[in-house]
C-alpha cells in the first residue's frame, strides 16, 4: 500500500518564518503603543497634571478589564473560536482602545471637548485626560492581552515539533524591537514643534493599524494550513474539542501554577518598571527625559539580541528551569544596584545590560515550557490563565510603585509640577520593592527545578528530539 504524505505549508521554513513575522509585526506595535508614554511621565506631569499616582494608575489601567475576567473569557475564545478569528478580533481592540486614549488627553478634550464634563464630574483629583486614557488604555490591554496568547498558540500550532522556542524567541525579540523604537521615537516626536504628549500616541495608534492589517495577512496562510491538515472540517479548529470545565485541570495543577506564580512575579518587576525607568534615571542622574531614554532604549535591544538565541539553546540543549533561576537572580541584582548604589551612567549602563540578559532568560524558557505542562487543545486557555494571574501583578505593581513614589517623596510632585529647578523623586523604596519581587521569583524557581526534576516535566529537556 502506498501512503502519500502531503506536505502542509509549515513544513516550508520559508512559508512558516513568514508567518512568523506577519504574527509578530502585530505585536511589534502593540508593544511600540504600550509603552508610547512611559518616557514622557514629566511632561504629562507638567501638560496634564498626572502625578506619579495617576501615572502609575495610568499604568495598572491596561490590564484592569483582564484581570476582571476578560483574559479568562479570551483564553476561552481562543480555544473555540481559533487562532484567525481571536486575533483579528484583539488587533481591532487595540486600534479602538488607541483611539480613546489618543482622544483622552488631545487638546480638544481637555479644553472642554466631547464628555469632557462627564470625566470631570467623578474621581475629582484624577485629571479628566487621565480617566479616558485609562478607559482606552483598558480596551486596548483587552486587545494586547488577547492577542499575545493567540500568538503564543498560533506559533505553537506552526512551530511544534520544529523550532518553537527559536520562534517564540524571535517574536519577543521583535516586540523588544518595538519597545526600542518607542523609547526612541516617542520623546523626539513630543519634542517636534512645540512639546506635545498627543503627537507620539497618534503616530503608534495609526501603526497599530497596520499591525491589524499584518495579521489579516496572516489569516490567508493560516486557513491554508488549516485545509491541508483537516482541522478545519472538524468544525472548528481544535482536533479535541475545549470544554469549560477543563479549566479547573488547570487551577488544580501546582506545577503549572508555579509557572504562573514565578510569572506574576518576574514580569511584575519588569513591565511596571519599564512605565518609570526614564524617570527614575532622569531623577537619579539628573539628565533629560530624552538622555534617560537613550539609555534605558538598550535594555529592550540586550533582550532583543539574546532571547532568539537562548530560545534556539532550549530548543537543542534545554535548561529551561536553570534559566529561570539566572534570570531572576540578575533581574534581583539589577534592581538592588539601582536601588542601592549611587548612580553613574556607567553603572546605569551596567544595570540596564544585567536586566537585559535576564529578561532573555525567563521569557525565553518560560513561555515554551507552557506546552511542556499543559496538552495543546488547553494551549490558549492555559496561557490566558497564566497572563490572567501575570496581569493582577501587571495592573497593581504601577499603581503600588507610583504610590510608594509619591508617599516617600514627599511635596516633590508639587516642587515638579511648579517647575522648581532640581526637584527629582528618590527611587529607593520603588526600586527595593523591585528587588523583593526578584528575591521571591528566585525562590519559586528553585522551588520549580526541584518539582521538575522529582516529577519529571522535562523542563530541563531540550524541544527538538534527535
Ligand atoms: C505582557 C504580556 N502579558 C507578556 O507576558 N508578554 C511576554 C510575552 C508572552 C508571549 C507572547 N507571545 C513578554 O515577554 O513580552
Amino acid at each position: 500500500m502506498t501512503e502519500t504524505i502531503q506536505r502542509k505549508i509549515n513544513d516550508s521554513a520559508f512559508a512558516r518564518w513568514t508567518a512568523l513575522v506577519l504574527i509578530a509585526s502585530t505585536m511589534f506595535f502593540g508593544y511600540m503603543f504600550v509603552d508610547v508614554l512611559s518616557p514622557l511621565k514629566n511632561l504629562l506631569e507638567t501638560s496634564r497634571g498626572w502625578n506619579s499616582t495617576v501615572f502609575g494608575l495610568y499604568g495598572g489601567s491596561e490590564f484592569i478589564l483582564n484581570v476582571c475576567g476578560f483574559l479568562i473569557v479570551a483564553g476561552i475564545i481562543l480555544d473555540k473560536m481559533g487562532v484567525r478569528f481571536t486575533g483579528l478580533l484583539s488587533a481591532s481592540l487595540m486600534v479602538a482602545g488607541a483611539a480613546v486614549k489618543t482622544y483622552g488627553i488631545s487638546e480638544y478634550f481637555c479644553q472642554g471637548g466631547f464628555g469632557f464634563e462627564f470625566f470631570s464630574s467623578f474621581l475629582t483629583d484624577i485629571p479628566a485626560s487621565a480617566k479616558l486614557a485609562c478607559l482606552g488604555f483598558m480596551i486596548f490591554g483587552c486587545g494586547t492581552e488577547m492577542a499575545g496568547i493567540t500568538v503564543s498558540k498560533a506559533i505553537v500550532k506552526w512551530f511544534t515539533g520544529k523550532e518553537m522556542a527559536l520562534a517564540m524567541g524571535l517574536e519577543m525579540a521583535i516586540a523588544r524591537l518595538g519597545v526600542f523604537a518607542v523609547f526612541s521615537l516617542s520623546p523626539w516626536v513630543a519634542e517636534l514643534g512645540s512639546p506635545s504628549v498627543v503627537r507620539p500616541v497618534a503616530v503608534v495608534g495609526v501603526l497599530l493599524c497596520i499591525g491589524l492589517l499584518t495579521f489579516l495577512v496572516f489569516t490567508v496562510m493560516d486557513r491554508k494550513l488549516d485545509r491541508q491538515t483537516g482541522a478545519a472540517a472538524a468544525a472548528g479548529e481544535p482536533e479535541e474539542q475545549f470544554k469549560v470545565s477543563d479549566l479547573r485541570r488547570l487551577f488544580t495543577s501546582g506545577t503549572f501554577l508555579t509557572v504562573a506564580a514565578l510569572c506574576v512575579l518576574y514580569y511584575s518587576a519588569i513591565f511596571p518598571f519599564q512605565r518609570f525607568a526614564t524617570d527614575m534615571l532622569q531623577s537619579n542622574l539628573g539628565i533629560t527625559a530624552k538622555q534617560a531614554s537613550d539609555i534605558f532604549r538598550w535594555f529592550p535591544i540586550g533582550a532583543m539580541v539574546l532571547t532568539p538565541l537562548l530560545g534556539s539553546y532550549l530548543d537543542h540543549r534545554g535548561k529551561g528551569a536553570t534559566m529561570l533561576l539566572l534570570g531572576a537572580i540578575l533581574m534581583t541584582a539589577c534592581h538592588l544596584i539601582f536601588a542601592l548604589v549611587p548612580l553613574t551612567p556607567l553603572i546605569a549602563y551596567s544595570a540596564i545590560i544585567l536586566l537585559g540578559i535576564s529578561f532573555s532568560l525567563v521569557p525565553a524558557a518560560l513561555w515554551p515550557s507552557v506546552p511542556k505542562l499543559i496538552e495543546n487543545r488547553l494551549l490558549g486557555s492555559a496561557y490566558a490563565v497564566i497572563f490572567w494571574i501575570q496581569n493582577i501583578g501587571l495592573m497593581a505593581f504601577p499603581i503600588i510603585i507610583g504610590w510608594s513614589l509619591n508617599v516617600s517623596n514627599p511635596g516633590v510632585a508639587e516642587q515638579i509640577k511648579e517647575g522648581v529647578e532640581g526637584a527629582a523623586y528618590n527611587y529607593t523604596v520603588p526600586m527595593l520593592i523591585f528587588s523583593c519581587l526578584g528575591i521571591a521569583a528566585f525562590l519559586l524557581g528553585l522551588w520549580l527545578k526541584a518539582q521538575d526534576r522529582s516529577k519529571g516535566y522535562g523542563l530541563e529537556l531540550p524541544n527538538i528530539k534527535k
